[in-house]
């Protein structure tokens, strides 16, 4: 049976460049701590990556924002740090703070690392995938994802999120030739990792930038644009139909660049652009998704209304799939997320 261009779900349409009078809507980190069924799921599993690598689990969390709200869009529930696993590198989370990784700063920490390496470690992931293409409705479509190996990199480098990435920007500074030997590693893997889930059964990737905007101009090109280019490339060498989009977050005005670039399909834009640049700019070239400041969402009333009236103001003439600038905060009142997409749907 084929399917008719209106059973097509509207999140693959708006990447496809249409222009829709309702445009899809999707949360980043939808799936998460803001929902009781989360929690009581993650104080079960005990730990995040406990639940990350239980299938059973981790696709029913991906499906509970789906039931609750009906999002248009499903995001697998893992974690871009996985990818620093299946180099073999140490991964654990600390209660309240984050992850840890054991630093790579040298050359030796990275061939210790090496022989560990391998994608089975994230088989469980993959099979997530599986389980949630089953058990998701028509209509909804399922994005995977990976980092970006920048972002990645930084917590490769650093062990640990870092508010100015200055660990990474020391080692590319100082040993240019060892942090191009990890960001080499990263593309490698991520090209396997997202062809695996989308031969498993997601719709479309993403691309998480987070730390795109700690990167000047030149650095921007060598280690954002042309890595994530050969990530796009090396997807569509095998997965030609493959819907990429990018997240280079904070990267603002350099996104133009970026889009022409990496080749994505679509870009994710942060709440901090300019909203008419990213209009004539930037949605000029590819579909745009975000960009609603998740501090609004969390706050509510007036201000919550003023906010989505100008994001749909914005984009909604153009192809466009809402969404937050980033992730949704976890006290974010659920029945404000009810507001937001009453108010999007209308
Ligand atoms: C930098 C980064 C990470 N992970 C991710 C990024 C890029 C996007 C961004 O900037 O937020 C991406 C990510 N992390 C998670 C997803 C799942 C899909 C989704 O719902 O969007 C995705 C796409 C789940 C998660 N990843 C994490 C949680 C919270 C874990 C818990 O339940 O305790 C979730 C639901 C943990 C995590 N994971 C990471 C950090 C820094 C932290 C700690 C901060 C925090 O707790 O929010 C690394």
């Amino acid at each position: 049976m084929s399917l008719t261009t209106s059973d097509r779900p509207a999140f693959l349409r708006a990447l496809a460049g249409e222009t829709l009078t309702t445009p899809p809507i999707w949360m980043m980190r939808q799936a998460g701590r803001y929902l009781p069924e989360y929690r009581e799921l993650r104080a079960k599993a005990g730990s995040f990556l406990g639940l990350c690598y239980n299938p059973e689990w981790a696709a029913e969390v991906t499906l509970q924002p789906i039931r609750r709200f009906g999002f248009d869009a499903a995001i697998l529930f893992s974690d871009i740090l996985v990818v620093p696993q299946a180099l073999g590198q140490k991964l654990w989370f600390v209660e309240g703070e984050g992850p840890r990784l054991e630093p790579v700063a040298d050359r030796n920490r990275l061939s210790e690392i090496d022989r560990h390496a391998g994608l089975s470690v994230l088989d469980p992931v993959i099979e997530t995938v599986r389980r949630v293409r089953a058990g998701l409705p028509t209509g909804t479509a399922f994005i995977g994802f990976c980092g970006a190996p920048w972002t990645v990199a930084t917590y490769m480098v650093a062990g640990r999120g870092t508010p100015d990435q200055g660990p990474a920007k020391d080692l590319f500074t100082r040993d240019e030739a060892l942090f191009r030997d990890i960001i080499d590693r990263i593309v490698a893997t991520s090209i396997d990792y997202l062809c695996a889930q989308i031969e498993a059964g997601v719709d479309a990737v993403q691309i998480f930038d987070s730390w795109a905007g700690s990167l000047g101009e030149a650095d921007f090109e060598r280690w954002c644009i042309v890595p994530t280019r050969r990530i796009v490339e090396g997807v569509r060498a095998r997965q030609p139909k493959a819907r990429i989009i990018g997240f280079p977050r904070g990267a603002g005005r350099l996104i133009p660049a970026y889009v022409r670039g990496t080749g994505v399909d679509a870009v994710g834009l942060e709440s901090e652009i300019d909203r008419g640049f990213a209009r004539d700019e930037i949605q000029s070239l590819v579909p745009v998704q975000g960009n609603l400041d998740p501090l609004v969402l969390r706050a509510g009333g007036p201000e919550l209304e003023r906010e989505i009236a100008a994001v749909m103001e914005a984009f909604g003439q153009g192809p466009f799939v809402f969404n937050l600038g980033h992730g949704i905060l976890p006290d974010t009142p659920i029945a404000h997320v009810e507001r937001l997409l009453a108010a999007v749907r209308g």
